[in-house]
């Protein structure tokens, strides 16, 4: 791990223990996710956190959210916003075709074994040494869960390694599209709009 990600997850860890507040990467979620979606959409949010990018999709489009995390203390904090939420691991209970649009802004930073804490902002920020250590069962579950027409959208970083998810995409028989990105000093975000190959 570079000096420029330990000092970029310390910042992003702050004092907070327990559940990832919003930052930026929720921010450009959000916005981005608020365009794609229709008020007919059943939207789920994987990893959801405090809740607020589930409740700024809902409030700005009517379309119907839930969503789900591992943490526990995540799903009080969404549900508390009036988030309807379950704890899961990824896609562990859901029903096939069960979404329209499925988002997830993954723990992301590559993390070296010997950096990580056992907590729960560990679970929210670590992305093991490559950074897709939940990337990659994001896009591997993603189809089962998708109507026909539904999309993915996965918030990535250029920390995350751009080509290699789209190659992980590739054999997960998924196209990759970039909808939105923002450059910040150490990485680019990027928010990418995933649909199964016609
Ligand atoms: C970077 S935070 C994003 C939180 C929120 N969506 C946001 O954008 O502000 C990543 C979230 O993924 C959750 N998470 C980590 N591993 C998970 C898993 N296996 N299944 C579901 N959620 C998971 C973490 O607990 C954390 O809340």
């Amino acid at each position: 791990m570079t000096e420029n990600s330990k000092e970029r997850l310390a910042e992003r860890r702050g004092q907070e223990t327990q559940v990832y507040q919003p930052a930026e990467d929720s921010a450009l979620l959000a916005k981005a996710v608020c365009k794609a979606v229709r008020q007919s959409d059943r939207v789920h949010e994987i990893g959801t956190g405090s809740g607020w990018v589930a409740a700024q999709i809902a409030a700005e489009t009517g379309a119907s959210v839930t969503a789900s995390d591992i943490n526990p203390h995540a799903c009080r904090a969404a549900a508390d916003r009036g988030v309807q939420s379950i704890r899961a691991d990824m896609f562990g209970p859901f029903v096939d075709n069960a979404f329209d649009a499925v988002l997830f802004n993954p723990p992301y930073l590559p993390t070296d074994p010997d950096e990580e804490w056992d907590d729960w902002m560990e679970h929210a920020l670590s992305g093991g040494p490559d950074g897709r250590r939940l990337v990659v069962p994001f896009l591997t579950g993603l189809s089962r869960v998708l109507s026909a027409s539904g999309s993915g959208y996965l918030l990535i970083s250029s920390l995350t390694g751009y080509e290699a998810v789209e190659s992980i995409a590739a054999e997960n028989g998924l196209t990759v599209e970039s909808i939105h990105e923002q450059s910040f000093p150490f990485e680019t975000l990027f928010v990418l709009k995933l649909t199964r190959y016609s």
